[in-house]
């Protein structure tokens, strides 16, 4: 039996950054990880995948030259083989990093291989017994595979095996209409790939509000991406050169299909119940507003607890374990306002409240829209699609939520994330002086534009 200060198990955005920060207190740490340093933001998730976007956005401009008075003779051709080794460069840069961060520090143990609980403080790996004090589980999740008829006799791809194709699909079917099938369906369109996406659900990006969705529609379908949504009895079956999907009344003939219906938490297979640690129905780890478990000494952050899916929710959850346990801190995770992105091209940035979650907390709420066809920096760019969007409490003039769909909007929306940590009312915030020509310069003007609605 090896003896440990604390015992950090995956080494997802949450685990590596905590298990340095206790080494740095002296602590002696294991940190054990079954596949990858750096979990699935930098192996299989955002890191990877917006490094494709990129090469899809690159292929998009290519083609538009033309209207802005620059001709590119001949087809824009995409090199697969290229796409694929930039994405596996910047992860390998990531990763590598992380190693050689996480290797070199004194008191720390980084093993390899699975993590399995014996007892609420005794965790086995490789054959062996390790004991600590404070466990930290960081252990993500996977995708997850709906059983739809005949999806076991046909071969899928997930988010993760998608990243490794070097070749480019004749027609590719997207089954789930949410970030994940969203992202990899413009990307895989922008490559020259057909496009199909089939949704069970009535919208794309259902957690949104109505009119956003119909406007990510909108954008996909101007791509000549397919769009099916209401889709019912979802069901595949393989056909001579690839499979046959069938989703409600259409037959799409796909060359590739890509399974994008969620993630489920890597939680089944830890032991859990050795420890008495409690999840909820679908696998979760159940936490309080620290990230402890029923446990005492056992945490579990990042996307795993089921309070966040994103890596900054992730790292969030590293700062509130460090701050809390190193630093004599009282932090909580209700204290975070909810804040993503949505990386289609343009992107929608997301921060708080829906309009329909304001309308439902029964308060009087004030909502102003503008298109971006009214923003002079997206006109200048020539790429005015999508809308701004911004929800605000009529009484206490608090900002409760905002969606910037359009350029930019991921960063956009940064501001309107900031003025909410800091508590800043709409009009104090209608004084700033923006740049121009920027698309934040129109959030004054949105703001000035609020009108009350009926909640
Ligand atoms: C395709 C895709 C794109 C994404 N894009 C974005 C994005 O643009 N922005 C964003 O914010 N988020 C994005 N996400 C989500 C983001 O990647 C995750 O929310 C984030 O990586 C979660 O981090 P984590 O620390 O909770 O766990 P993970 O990063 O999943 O790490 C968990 C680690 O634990 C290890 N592990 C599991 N069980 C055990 C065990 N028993 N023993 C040892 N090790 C174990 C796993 O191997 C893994 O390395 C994306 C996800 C996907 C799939
Ligand atoms: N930009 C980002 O930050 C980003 C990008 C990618 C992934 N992620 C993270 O990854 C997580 C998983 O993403 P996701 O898109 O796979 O999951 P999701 O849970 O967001 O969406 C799944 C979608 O699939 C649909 N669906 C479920 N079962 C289906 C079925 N049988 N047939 C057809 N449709 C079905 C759902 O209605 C939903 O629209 C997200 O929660 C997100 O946090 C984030």
């Amino acid at each position: 039996m090896k003896n440990f200060d604390a015992i950090v198990i995956g080494a997802g955005q949450a685990g590596p950054s905590l298990a340095a920060r206790m080494v740095e207190k002296g602590m002696k740490v294991a940190l054990i990880e079954r596949k990858f340093l750096g979990g699935t933001c930098v192996n299989a998730g955002c890191m990877p995948t917006k490094t494709l976007v990129a090469s899809a956005r690159a292929a998009h401009v290519a083609r538009s030259g033309a209207a802005y008075g620059v001709n590119i003779p001949g087809e824009i051709a995409i090199d697969m083989k290229v796409v694929r080794a930039r994405a596996e460069t910047v992860t390998m840069n990531a990763r590598n990093g992380l190693i050689g961060w996480l290797t070199g520090m004194d008191g720390m143990s980084v093993i390899y291989g699975h993590a399995r609980f014996e007892d609420p403080k005794t965790i086995s790996v490789n054959g062996e017994t390790l004991t600590a004090p404070r466990i930290f589980l960081n252990v993500g999740a996977r995708p997850v595979i709906p059983d739809l008829p005949g999806i076991h006799d046909i071969d899928y791809l997930t988010s993760t095996s998608i990243i490794q194709l070097d070749t480019l699909p004749r027609h590719l079917a997207v089954i789930g209409g949410s970030y994940i099938g969203l992202e990899f369906a413009q990307m895989y369109r922008r490559f020259g790939a057909e496009v199909s996406v089939i949704e069970h659900g009535p919208k794309l990006a259902s957690r949104e509000d109505e009119d956003i969705s119909d406007a990510i529609a909108e954008i996909l379908r101007a791509e000549d991406i397919g769009v099916h949504t209401d889709a019912g009895n979802i069901a595949f079956a393989g056909n001579g050169s690839g499979v046959s999907v069938t989703a409600g009344s259409a037959t799409i003939d796909a060359s590739h299909v890509l399974i994008a219906t969620g993630r489920t938490p890597n939680t089944d297979d830890l032991g859990l119940d050795a420890a008495g640690v409690i999840t909820d129905k679908r696998g979760f780890i159940t936490v309080d507003d620290r990230l402890a478990t029923n446990v005492e000494g056992i945490f579990a952050l990042g996307d795993c607890n089921g309070h966040g899916a994103f890596t900054h929710t992730s790292y969030n959850d590293f700062e509130i374990a460090a701050a809390n346990l190193l630093d004599g801190d009282d932090r909580k995770v209700s204290s975070r306002i909810p804040a993503y992105a949505l990386y289609i091209d343009p992107p929608l940035g997301r921060v708080g409240m829906t309009e329909k979650q304001a309308r439902q907390s029964g308060r009087n709420i004030m909502v102003s829209t503008r298109p971006m066809s009214r923003v002079g920096r997206a006109n200048e760019r020539g790429e005015t699609k999508g809308f701004m969007k911004v929800i605000a409490d009529a009484e206490t003039k608090k900002i409760l939520g905002a969606a910037i769909l359009g350029i930019e909007g991921d960063e956009v929306i940064h501001g309107l994330i900031d003025a909410m940590n800091a508590g800043t009312t709409y009009p104090a915030l209608q004084w700033s002086v923006p740049i121009h020509p920027t698309v934040s310069e129109l959030i004054p003007t949105l703001l000035g534009d609020l009108k009350p609605v009926q909640p």
